[in-house]
């Protein structure tokens, strides 16, 4: 079974895609981070307006570098943003994200064209979404709980820019596949938002909820 989460900045698609895989014994790719590394590593160059660089480093990536802490921070976050608006960028990572997609026993993959783009024949799409205040809210408070300093404001600010960059480039742009069921977690919790998922991917999929 492939499900495919997509969604905006801090709407809990990470949260949920890896309580998803767990439940279903599923593989789970956070895809987000694919484009962190990318971004970070260009940054580090100081190239990250170069696209073909960033196809290279793409072609090149290191999986162990996925779990570096520092593909978390609001600047790879941002930088992400603008590598994933490179047509190279995307196509280096496509088969990739294919291929993890296709193994056995299937994966749950979080992003922004899942459902879209990367796995257009999942067994299930969900569309996650929060109004941009509440994905401020959230995102302030994690990275509060990391120790670090937090300016809502300029969080919200981020999340919007982000949104727009992310709906309105060319190649891939962040929407719900046709066939996608969107879910509002605004006013719903994690617990919430994980049991209305799973409702809605066993009645995609035609499973008996396990008792
Ligand atoms: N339904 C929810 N209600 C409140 N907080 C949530 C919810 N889902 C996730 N979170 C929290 O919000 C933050 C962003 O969630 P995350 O899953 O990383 O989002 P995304 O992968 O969409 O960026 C995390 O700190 C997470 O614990
Ligand atoms: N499948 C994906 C995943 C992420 N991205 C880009 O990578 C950026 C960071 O993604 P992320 O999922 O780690 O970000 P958050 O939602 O966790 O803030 C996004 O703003 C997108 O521009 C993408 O274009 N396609």
């Amino acid at each position: 079974m492939i499900v495919a989460i997509d969604g905006p900045a801090a709407s809990g698609k990470g949260t949920l895609a890896r309580r998803l895989a767990r439940h279903y014994g599923l593989r789970h790719l956070d895809t987000g981070l694919l484009y962190r590394a990318v971004a970070l590593k260009l940054i580090h160059r100081d190239m990250l307006e170069d696209a073909e660089a960033g196809a290279e480093e793409a072609r090149h990536l290191d999986p162990a570098f996925l779990s570096d802490s520092a593909l978390r921070s609001e600047a790879a976050g941002a930088g992400a943003s603008v590598v994933s608006s490179y047509p190279q960028v995307r196509q280096a990572l496509l088969e990739m994200q294919r291929r993890f997609a296709a193994e056995a026993p299937g994966a749950v993959l979080d992003g922004r064209d899942i459902g879209t783009v990367i796995c257009p024949d999942a067994d299930a799409k969900l569309f996650v979404i929060a109004s941009p205040e509440e994905r401020a809210r959230r995102r302030a408070l994690e990275l509060e709980s990391r120790g670090e300093e937090v300016d809502e404001a300029a969080i919200l600010a981020d999340i919007r820019a982000r949104d727009h960059r992310d709906m309105n480039r060319a190649t891939a742009p962040l929407k719900a596949a046709d066939d996608a069921v969107t879910l509002d977690t605004t006013t719903l919790d994690a617990d919430a938002v994980f049991a209305a998922a799973i409702a809605i991917i066993d009645g995609l999929t035609g499973r008996t909820p396990a008792s």
